[in-house]
């Protein structure tokens, strides 16, 4: 019933303003707290899932990974009346891209960042030509994602960031849905040796040229009390760092709208998991052990709901 194109929920986001986080999962139970924080808050869900995340769900089978992707968020879509959209996060490879598509994903993300300019617009328009010839919309990204270092952006830092100019010719030479421009963010949770910081006046020119959806890859903040949880029961995250929620905040001011998240719901739920089975020495049933875990990436997803102000436009 609710299951829907990843470009609808991202035109109504870019048309008001707000931005939906799209949060990767590998398994059930980061799904049923996603589902559940989107129902609660009334917001649209955004669900992906990496090339990595495909193959360890299907052991090691792409199309039986991505079908089940497909199957388990359908089972859930189906039955509630917020928007659900279910993306391929990263896609690299053609064969994992076609099973997406073939799987029933809603969009598939082509990620030729790596090329240079026009290999990637030609690699981008030939998987868009593919996937909307089928209904299936598609994320393509300009730059590599590195951080600024120490509030300087250094030559070979902003060589590796979008140029908005580009932005535009690729935007209207491959189609593409959305974009994902490289403004100072990278994965993971090691983020800024300095201050945290990102190229607005990039961000801006962007998205004044192309008028899409944007995308914010690395956007994870790292929230402290959740590192200083983990730490307080056993983990080293020593360094980690994120993208502050005033940074978040900002950038959907000047145009992002999909905002991908990964790293806090992981340290989420590792600190959880930590403190329960710290407290619960006897306790070996996965259902009561990820009791802890779930709230507290719940909580994480819902705060990030709110601020991103997608919260009640469901
Ligand atoms: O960009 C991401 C997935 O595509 C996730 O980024 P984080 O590592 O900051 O969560
Ligand atoms: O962007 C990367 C995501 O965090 C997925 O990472 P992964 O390849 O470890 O699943
Ligand atoms: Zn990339
Ligand atoms: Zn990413």
């Amino acid at each position: 019933m609710a299951y829907v194109n990843t470009k609808e929920i991202l035109e109504k986001a870019s048309q008001e303003f707000y931005a939906v986080p799209a949060l990767n999962i590998n398994n059930l139970e980061f799904l049923q707290v996603i589902i559940e924080a989107g129902l609660e808050e009334r917001a649209p869900v955004i669900i992906e899932t990496s090339e990595g995340a495909i193959k360890y769900a299907g052991n090691g089978n792409i199309l039986r990974g991505a079908k089940l992707f497909v199957d388990m968020v359908r089972a859930y879509a189906d039955t509630i009346d917020i928007p659900v959209a279910l993306h391929l996060d990263h896609g690299k490879h053609f064969e994992f891209i076609m099973a997406a598509i073939k799987a029933g994903y809603s969009s598939v993300m082509i990620d030729a960042s790596e090329y240079p300019f026009e290999e990637n617009l030609k690699i981008t328009k030939k998987i868009v030509e593919i996937a909307h010839s089928v209904g299936v919309s598609v994320e393509a990204e300009l730059g590599r994602l590195v951080g600024i270092e120490d509030n300087v952006i250094v030559e070979e830092h902003e060589a590796a960031l979008v140029d908005p100019d580009e932005a535009a010719e690729f935007v209207e030479k491959t189609g593409v849905d959305f974009l994902a421009p490289a403004i100072g963010t990278s994965h993971g949770a090691f983020k800024f040796k300095g201050a945290a910081k990102l190229d607005f006046d990039r961000l801006k020119k962007v998205k004044n040229l192309t008028n899409k959806p944007l995308v914010l890859h690395g956007a994870s903040s790292v929230p402290q009390e959740i590192v200083k949880l983990a730490e307080e029961y056993g983990a080293n995250f020593k360094g980690a760092k994120g993208v502050p929620s005033e940074i978040l905040k900002e950038a959907v001011r000047y145009g992002i709208n999909k905002v991908n998240t990964d790293t806090d719901l992981r340290m989420a739920f590792v600190a959880g998991l930590r403190e329960f089975l710290a407290g619960n020495p006897a306790e070996f049933d996965p259902r009561k052990y990820f009791k802890t875990s779930k709230e507290y990436v719940k909580k994480v997803i819902k705060d990030r709901m709110r601020l991103l102000d997608c919260a009640n436009k469901a």
